[in-house]
């Protein structure tokens, strides 16, 4: 193939409709069963020839984006470099339209985007499974932002079998003032079930699939989904920031059928029946004044493609 000019890749933001968090394991991670849901938030990642890696990040919170090796779209780029032995000459320029450290994986999708995207530049061809594996290296969220729609995610996440759904659904997402920090969500889960059990790993049930939340997607019932939806690092994100259960309340109380913190917070997620009920939740959210901003969403959409 040749190279073209400049490529561009959308990819979506996630919640977690269900995260059901098991002990820590020996590397460190936790064991989830975590149900995944791509929703129509995104970032777009063009990708363009140049003589060296060069990143350049655009759009809110731009300046809480690393530009450099350490952005998951230069450690991608370099990762697939690497594979094929070539030199990973490219320009990426991220336009972010996710909420940076919300808990809405921003940052594996520019780490899928920059897979998709650089694959397609440099014309290496790269198969689906590959490009799967190179995306669990990255991290344990990278493999759905690929993948998208909506999938049980196992292990640390990075196992994937999609999961049918039976329509699309209506969101409203709270975006707060600041992010959180992943691990120290992580840690902080552990600390509340230490101070609780005692250890924050012997008694931990092995987290699995909640069948009624897969039959709610599966039926496409909004009702149903918003009364299964789970997230056990609620608890730690709110031990964090408390000012959470405000927000929360006010999606709540403004009439959402189903409220929760995504992942690791502090971006907190609710259904809404239908979209005029998005709309009109979305207003009463900022009118609360319980967040920076609110963004309404649909989905399931699909995963990391060229546009
Ligand atoms: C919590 C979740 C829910 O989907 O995402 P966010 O809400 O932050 O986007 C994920 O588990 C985050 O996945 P991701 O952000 O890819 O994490 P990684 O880069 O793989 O790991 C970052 C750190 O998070 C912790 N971690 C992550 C995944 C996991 N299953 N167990 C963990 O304990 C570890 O401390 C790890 O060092
Ligand atoms: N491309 C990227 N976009 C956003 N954040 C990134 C990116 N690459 C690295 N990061 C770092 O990852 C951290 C977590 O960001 P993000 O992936 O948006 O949140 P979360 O893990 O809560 O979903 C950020 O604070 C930032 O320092």
């Amino acid at each position: 193939m040749q190279p073209s000019s400049s490529i561009t890749v959308r990819v979506p933001a996630k919640v977690n409709v269900q995260l059901a968090v098991g002990g820590r394991r020996a590397d460190g991670f936790h064991g989830v069963s975590s149900v995944f849901f791509a929703v129509g938030l995104y970032d777009l990642v063009t990708v363009t020839p140049a003589d060296r890696l060069r990143i350049t990040v655009a759009g809110a919170d731009a300046e809480q984006v690393p530009a450099d090796a350490t952005n998951l779209a230069a450690k991608a780029a370099l990762l697939l470099a690497a594979r094929h032995g070539i030199e990973p000459k490219a320009h990426l320029h991220i336009d972010k339209g996710i909420p940076v450290a919300g808990g809405m994986a921003g940052g594996s999708a520019d780490g899928a985007a920059a897979l998709v995207g650089c694959d397609a530049l440099w014309g290496t061809g790269a198969d689906r499974a590959v490009l799967l594996e190179l995306a669990a290296e990255l991290g344990s969220d990278v493999p759905f932002s690929l993948l998208g729609g909506v999938a049980l995610g196992e292990g640390r996440g990075e196992r994937l079998t999609p999961v049918p759904t039976g329509g699309g659904f209506h969101w409203v997402f709270a975006v707060a003032d600041g992010g959180l920090s992943t691990p120290a969500v992580y840690g902080e889960c552990d600390r509340l079930r230490d101070l609780t059990t005692g250890s924050s790993d012997a008694d931990v049930p092995v987290p699995a699939a909640d069948p009624a939340l897969l039959e709610a997607l599966r039926t496409g019932d909004a009702g149903a989904l918003g009364a299964t939806l789970r997230n056990d690092l609620q608890a730690a994100a709110l031990s964090l920031r408390p000012s959470l259960a405000d927000t929360l309340r006010a999606g709540t109380e403004a009439g959402a059928i189903g409220a929760l913190v995504s992942g690791s917070g502090p971006t907190c997620a609710f259904v809404a029946k239908d979209a005029a009920a998005a709309d009109a939740l979305a207003a009463a959210l900022t009118a609360s004044g319980t967040c920076r901003s609110a963004r309404v969403a649909e989905g399931p959409v699909p995963g990391a493609v060229v546009v």
